[in-house]
């Protein structure tokens, strides 16, 4: 079994809700991100997203896009954000870790490559953006020689019969977007959301991750209830811009701001118990 299939199988078994935070490797500064990680999970993070910088991250609304500058700026490659997830998995053997980005940096490194870094680092599951499981079939197939999952998005926009396709060639969880548009831009409507995660279900039994526009405790909570997992993005990256000029401070900041949404949560699935 796959380290975030386990993840999932243990919330299960718990009756709790997978909180996923993403922040993109080296914003602000390279050397934050690996106790930035530790710190998420001691604040309750389940698994981790975390976003390979790029120039170009057009599903990006203006709060990553500034965190893939500041990391670019930094120079910060893929190559190492793969030493970054080796070195977070030197204390670290149980959160899994979903390397988020383009297919762009990922192509260029070369797909065989790719996967065996990625599996020699300690990345369990892959979601590239822009390359939707039709088009990512040599990718999908190196990956899946160190099983490491292909995650796939669905959208507000995805026909039922291509939601059908993507559930046959997802692995791990499946990432439901919950709005059109970029990350960091409105608030999501949970009952839409309900309904198109309930058509989905027809399709897998995959666990259903749902992400964007969820930025407070309320709305983490209320998503936890038709979700099986809440992913966090713009809110924790904004935290992390605020503190650009004071780094040393980030790691406590932002794990504060995701203690929060746990105990939302974890309030959530104790009254529904
Ligand atoms: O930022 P938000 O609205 O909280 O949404 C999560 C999202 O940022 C994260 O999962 C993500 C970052 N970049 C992406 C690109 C596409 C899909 C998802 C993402």
């Amino acid at each position: 079994m796959s380290r975030i299939s386990e993840c999932f199988a243990n919330l299960k078994a718990d009756g709790q809700t997978a909180l996923i935070p993403y922040v993109t490797a080296g914003d602000p500064e390279p050397w934050v991100t690996v106790p930035l990680l530790h710190a998420l999970v001691d604040a309750g993070a389940d698994i981790i997203e975390l976003g390979v910088p790029f120039s170009d991250p057009m599903s990006d609304g203006p709060v990553i896009q500034k965190a893939c500058e500041r990391a670019l700026k930094n120079d910060v490659t893929l190559q190492h954000v793969l030493d970054m997830v080796r070195q977070f998995r030197d204390k670290n053997k149980t959160t899994p870790i979903v390397l988020m980005g383009y297919d762009n940096p990922i192509e260029a490194m070369g797909y065989a490559v790719f996967a065996e870094k990625a599996a020699e680092a300690g990345v369990d599951g892959v979601l590239t953006v822009d390359s939707p499981p039709e088009e990512s079939s040599v990718l999908r197939q190196e990956l899946d020689k160190y099983e490491i999952d292909s995650i796939y998005l669905v959208a507000p926009t995805t026909s039922a019969e291509r939601m059908q396709r993507i559930a046959s060639f997802a692995k791990g969880f499946i990432y439901y977007v919950s709005i059109k548009g970029v990350t960091g831009t409105a608030a999501l409507d949970v009952s839409e959301v309900r309904g198109k995660l309930a058509q989905l279900r027809q399709y897998t039994d995959l666990p259903l991750g749902v992400g964007f526009g969820i930025r407070d405790g309320q709305s983490a909570a209320a998503v936890s209830e038709i979700a099986d997992a809440v992913v966090i993005g713009s809110t924790l990256v904004r935290c992390i811009e605020e503190h650009e000029k004071r780094p040393e401070a980030l790691p406590a900041a932002v794990a504060g701001l995701l203690a929060e949404m746990r105990h939302a949560i974890n309030a959530r699935d104790l009254a529904s118990a």
